[in-house]
Order: C-alpha cells, then sequence, then structure tokens
C-alpha cells in the first residue's frame, strides 16, 4: 500500500488545488498537492516538506483528517490528508500544471484524482475547514 499524505490548505476562506502535469501519473486530474511519505518519515514531516518543494510554501499543520484507501488499477494507496495554513513564501508551481484558490463550493468544478472524491465530499458535508 502507497502512503501518501495531502494537504487541505486554506487562506481566507479558500482551499489551494492543484492541478497534476500531464507526464505525471492521473494527468491533469486535480488533486490536495502533497506525495509519498518516505521509509522511516512522520507523515506530518512528509506533507511540510512535499509543500516546501513543490510550491515554495511554508506550512504549519492545524488537524490530521480520517484517510481514505482507494485502489487504482494497478496499485492501492492510503491518502492522509492534513488541514494547513500558509506560514511563509510565495507560490511557485515547481511539478503542477495549474494550481487555484477556491471556495468550497467550487470543489465540485473540478476533475479529481479519484482517491481524493470522498475528501472533497468530507469538506462539503462538515466544513471541517471552518
Ligand atoms: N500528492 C497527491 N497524490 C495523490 C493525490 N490523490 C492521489 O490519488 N494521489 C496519488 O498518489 C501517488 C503519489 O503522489 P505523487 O506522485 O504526488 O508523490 P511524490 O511526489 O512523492 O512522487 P514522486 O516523487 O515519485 O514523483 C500518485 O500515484 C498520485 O496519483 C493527492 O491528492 N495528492
Amino acid at each position: 500500500m502507497l502512503i501518501v499524505t495531502c494537504a487541505i490548505i486554506i487562506r481566507e476562506r479558500k482551499i489551494l488545488i492543484c492541478q497534476r502535469s500531464s507526464t505525471m501519473n492521473l494527468p491533469l486530474k486535480w488533486e490536495f498537492p502533497g506525495g509519498k511519505v518516505e521509509p522511516g518519515e512522520d507523515e506530518k514531516a512528509t506533507i511540510v516538506r512535499e509543500i516546501k518543494e513543490e510550491l515554495h510554501l511554508d506550512i504549519e499543520v492545524v488537524k490530521r483528517l480520517e484517510p481514505v484507501e482507494h485502489d487504482y488499477p494497478t496499485f492501492r494507496i492510503r491518502l492522509v490528508p492534513f488541514i494547513a495554513n500558509v506560514v511563509d513564501g510565495e507560490l511557485v508551481l515547481e511539478e503542477h500544471a495549474d494550481a487555484r484558490w477556491v471556495t468550497v463550493d467550487d470543489l465540485d468544478q473540478y476533475d479529481w484524482a479519484p482517491a481524493d472524491v470522498p475528501i472533497v465530499e468530507q469538506l462539503k458535508a462538515d466544513a471541517l475547514w471552518n
């Protein structure tokens, strides 16, 4: 099972969503940015490291949400979401095709990576990010 962290980064009541590039796995799907936990690495350390590497943002984790498990045709993933705030940095896209700050009501308009769909539903239902 692949353990992947992702960040729901909130600023002024908007959430940062990112579009995978055409050369990545799941090309052009929208996701919450993040990446794989390395051997021996703490999940919180992973998400802070990945967001710095991919987006040049320094984040602080506010809360860990319930992980979601999903079976892709060739692998199984456990996606671990963290609510986070930006503490420093200017957004630079190192890997993604696009990134947008959107309201929770806008989340439905995007073509999400399948594993992220339950997280989107959770955000819409619970307003956990308030
Ligand atoms: N980062 C991220 N990956 C996701 C999400 N949803 C989802 O299914 N994935 C899948 O999780 C896997 C790992 O993501 P990734 O490719 O961003 O991880 P990484 O940066 O550590 O990988 P790399 O360094 O090998 O490129 C990919 O297969 C990706 O398609 C998500 O919301 N965020």
